[in-house]
């Protein structure tokens, strides 16, 4: 169902459910479905527990409760109408995410629900049933190579990271013992960031299949009472698309770049149905404070509209209280659109309904995406690049002062830190600089090439004019046409040779102009390959 988020920045966090077939655990003790989905409504309706069960005989009150959410996706019996699969719920959400993260926009998706629910196969899925994540992938590269433009470039980053114990673990690096944990720094400019998570370019799905696969072998997870294979952490996996177009009539580059951050959480559970004791409870304990922290952050954004939050309540969002909230502020209460899927299982009437309020609390954050995108002109990008060769000079500079100063305090060495985030930046940006050269020079080629077959036929029709058509009827005789054509006499068709005269003249000043621009192009083209490919331009930015 289209909401306001989904044609503009601005708009609430789409939240959609997905619940879950029984497991053979759940039929083996005859469990009782409790969840109700209309198609029509979108609306997922939670039935209080049979009478003679366990649950129902507690004293707790339990009442029919019906919730509206953008998408209801029943995926309980295979062989109902309204069923829904992998495919259905990437057509649903996916898609038109991926479609946002084209035009600029950072987009988050993220699973929540109860241990066992279904988070991990609606994002990961298994390779039968693959889920949201190797789906957005293997569509972002499909579009990516239908796109044949030369004047379009695209690169894509990806990282992959968890968040267990309230500690943050490359998922990208081997796992080493003992663990080797990253810090969260947060910049004035870019919010909160992991320092030196691993981030690699990647080419093609293959490409990326594989670091996924490393990354999920290296997930914390074990087996609990409620899920064989649980995952005991949230993990965030996260692509980065950048497109940079080159205009070659104007010389102007638009760069856009779009965060795609797709998240599993933790399941949120309780120890007694968990049967959790020792390292596991630990583990449990730790999931249920980011989770806790997820639930107050998602209370006080959806108390507080964006508008309020520039003002005095900006403290009152908790996201510092918690690893994996700070890490998702900008995707919770920032510039992203953001959607939630919550998982539900069939049969948990209490978590169930936890699950169902959190998503119905999630549904009033308003988030303020905007697009991400730069205009240059190719003498901004010159002045940017003369800009960052004098910066890199002076960090240098300063990274070597700071080498030999012997007492190298904490300040220096954040310094230092600091420097070193900074050089990197700019390296990428040269990179990029680089790859619009070469998208110029792609599109400056395929220019010239069209010029040269132009050429080819003009000079070949100057060489074999067509003759001009004389009618039948009046080509009695060769006397009879040489009369005519030295004739006086004015021509009711028109005096052929004047007419291929100027054609000629035409053809020739044509001529003429395409031998300019061919050697203006020519001139271009190499002006830039040794502009931004020249070997002493590329040693004068190395760093060492
Ligand atoms: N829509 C579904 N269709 C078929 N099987 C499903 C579906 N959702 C979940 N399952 C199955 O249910 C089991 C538990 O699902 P999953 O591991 O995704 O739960 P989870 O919410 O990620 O749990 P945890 O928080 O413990 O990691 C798995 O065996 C999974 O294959």
């Amino acid at each position: 169902m289209p909401t306001e988020s989904n044609n503009s920045g601005g708009g609430n966090v789409r939240v959609v459910v997905r619940v879950r077939g029984f497991l053979p655990r759940e039929i083996e003790r005859g469990a009782a479905n409790l969840i109700e989905m209309d198609p029509r409504n979108q609306s997922t309706t939670l039935h209080p527990p049979p009478p003679d069960s366990a649950k129902a005989n507690a004293r707790k009150v339990m009442d029919k409760k019906v919730f509206t959410f953008d998408n209801s996706f029943w995926s309980f019996n295979r062989h109902d109408d309204h069923y829904a699969d992998q495919d259905d719920v990437y057509d649903a959400l996916g898609e038109e995410f991926l479609d946002h993260n084209f035009e600029g926009y950072h987009t988050c998706i993220f699973a929540y629900g109860q241990t066992g629910a279904g988070k991990s196969y609606s994002m990961m899925g298994t390779p039968e049933h693959p889920g949201l994540i190797p789906r957005t992938c293997r569509d972002l590269f499909e579009r990516i190579e239908s796109n044949n433009s030369p004047s379009v470039n695209y690169s894509v980053r990806v990282s992959y990271f968890e968040v267990y114990n309230e500690h943050v673990r490359d998922l990208l690096v081997p796992r080493r013992d003992p663990p080797y944990y990253l810090k969260v720094r947060e910049s004035p400019t870019e919010g909160p960031y992991i320092k030196d998570l691993t981030e690699v370019p990647v080419r093609g799905i293959a490409e990326v299949l594989k670091w996924m696969k490393m990354g999920d072998n290296s997930r914390t997870v074990a087996s609990t009472r409620m899920n064989d294979t649980s995952s005991r952490s949230h993990a965030v996996f996260t692509l980065v698309l950048k497109q940079i177009h080159h205009d070659i009539d104007t010389d102007e580059t638009t760069e856009r770049v779009a965060r795609i951050r797709l998240v599993d959480l933790a399941g949120s559970e309780r120890a007694n149905s968990t049967g959790a004791t020792g390292a596991r409870l630990r583990e449990g304990s730790n999931i249920n404070k980011s989770l806790t922290t997820l639930g107050r952050v998602i209370a006080a954004l959806a108390d507080d509209p964006p508008q309020k939050r520039g003002g005095r309540k900006k403290e009152v969002v908790p996201y510092r209280d918690s690893i994996l909230t700070w890490l998702l502020k900008d995707s919770l209460g920032g510039n992203s659109k953001t959607a939630m899927i919550a998982c539900i299982s069939p049969s948990d009437y209490d978590e169930t309904l936890s699950t169902l309020r959190y998503a119905d609390q999630a549904k009033r954050i308003r988030t303020r995406a905007v697009v991400n995108q730069d205009h240059l002109s190719s003498a901004e990008r010159d002045a940017q690049i003369a800009e960052m060769q004098e910066t890199i000079r002076a960090l240098q500079i300063s990274v070597s002062q700071v080498a030999m100063t012997k007492k190298q305090n904490d300040m220096q060495s954040e310094q230092l830190e600091i420097y070193q985030t900074e050089v990197d930046k700019m390296q990428r940006k040269m990179e990029e600089a680089r790859t619009v050269a070469e998208c110029k020079i792609k599109a400056l080629q395929t220019q010239n090439e069209a010029l040269r077959l132009h050429l080819r036929l003009a000079v070949e029709s100057l060489k074999n004019p067509i003759p001009a058509v004389v009618p039948p009827s009046r080509r009695t005789s060769i006397g009879e046409d040489w009369e005519e054509y030295n004739s006086d006499a004015p021509d009711e068709v028109g005096d052929g040779s004047d007419e291929d005269g100027n054609e000629r003249d035409e053809m020739e000043a044509r001529l003429e102009d395409l031998l300019k621009d061919l050697g203006m192009f020519r001139r271009k083209v190499s002006d830039d390959k040794s502009r931004f490919l020249g070997d002493a331009y590329l040693k004068e930015i190395h760093i060492n």
